[in-house]
């Protein structure tokens, strides 16, 4: 028993002489990133040049490729995003626009991607973080664009074709939708459920079989559905573990989505994009000259530079009837070679073109 203790007892203090060496390190990084901010304001950087993507993605990476464990992969990387937070924040507080209100999924993308140490500006829709970012109030957003469980991809993209913004980023979650009600309530005493009307789609399964009887309500968004869920007895809400502590509910169900792989897809933006990583994707918007063949034409290069297209979306352009812009995403930078070549033969194919923007790949 002694010896244990003092094995116990041992370990402690070498956990200690850790942390006291770790906490010298941490602050040795932020006095190194305060000296980088100097460089930066020497340089004249604008106030978008503080926060660099791509150098965090590659930060990002690189703890990734070494962890041996026995902490999980994502648990070091969590870790290191809040310490490249604090350190950001030091050479610059960042405010970052988000699609609220607060508790959203769009939230916890923003939290993936810049940590902790920014200052969060919940947004009404998808156009006002537009507007927040494009009007300087804000210096980044974080708006969901594919498969979103608040349901509003198409609006990202039509809202883009008019914006000087660029995206710097993106964020790929893993959706769990949760089902939330007053603490101390259960599941037989539920009449209603309240969530955006994805959410409710995506939990149909499990809501036939465990709340037959219970009627659904569809909300304009799942944190909105927790709202009115904290204020109202027998009531519930489907929405992210985020919403929980926002609204005071307790989680009376966990990761209740039929589909256990159900990701949405957000973009980061900003006043300009990011530099090459080593692992980047492109966006761009183009529309064709001829109807006939328009769309082969417009990809040939991209094929013929043997480059990986991982998304095509089409939307009306609004200028004439039956005319579509096509939404690209190609593998690789703008700056890399291949990509650069494609892309200059597709603009002189194209009748409207524009790159909305390089940005590192996001970990998955
Ligand atoms: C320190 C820098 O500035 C910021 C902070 C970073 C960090 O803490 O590692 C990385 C990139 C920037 O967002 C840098 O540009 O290297």
């Amino acid at each position: 028993m002694a010896d244990d203790n003092g094995n116990l007892e041992g370990r402690r203090q070498r956990i200690d002489a850790i942390d006291a060496e770790l906490q010298a390190l941490l602050n040795e990084r932020a006095r190194l990133a305060g000296e980088i901010a100097e460089i930066k304001r020497a340089e004249g950087v604008g106030e978008a040049g503080f926060y660099r993507p791509e150098r965090e993605a590659q930060v990002l990476r690189s703890v990734r490729e070494r962890n041996q464990g026995p902490l999980p992969d994502d648990e070091v990387v969590r870790l290191f995003r809040e310490i490249m937070s604090a350190c950001l924040a030091l050479e610059r507080p960042l405010t970052v626009a988000f699609l609220g209100p607060e508790g959203t999924f769009t939230e916890a993308a923003l939290d993936r991607h810049f940590g902790q140490s920014v200052a969060r500006a919940p947004m009404g829709s998808i156009g006002e973080v537009f507007r927040e970012v494009e009007a300087g109030t804000a210096h980044y957003g974080v708006v969901p664009v594919e498969n979103s469980t608040e349901g509003v991809v198409t609006h990202t993209l039509d809202r883009f074709v008019r914006s000087p913004l660029a995206i710097c980023g993106e964020v790929v979650l893993r959706i769990h939708q949760q089902l939330l009600a007053r603490p101390g309530a259960d599941l037989a005493g539920i009449q209603r459920v309240y969530s955006h009307q994805q959410s409710l789609a995506q939990c149909r399964e499990w809501l036939d079989t465990h709340l037959p009887e219970a009627e659904r309500v569809a909300m304009a968004s799942n944190a909105e559905a927790a709202r009115q869920a904290a204020d109202e007895e027998g009531a519930a809400a489907i929405a992210a573990a985020a919403a929980a502590d926002h609204y005071e509910l307790a989680v009376l169900a966990a990761n209740i989505e039929d589909e256990p792989d159900n990701t949405t897809r957000f973009l980061v933006i900003g006043p300009e994009e990011a530099g090459p990583s080593g692992a980047d994707k492109t966006t761009l918007v183009v529309s064709g000259r001829n109807r006939s063949g328009t769309l082969q034409a417009l990809l040939a290069p991209v094929a013929a530079h043997g480059l990986n297209l991982t998304r095509v979306e089409s939307r009306p352009s609004r200028q004439a009837v039956w005319e579509y812009l096509f939404f690209l995403d190609i593998e690789g930078h703008r700056q890399d070679p291949a990509v650069a070549a494609a892309l200059a033969e597709l603009e002189a194919e194209a009748s409207f073109y524009r790159i909305l923007g390089s940005y590192p790949q996001a970990a998955t």
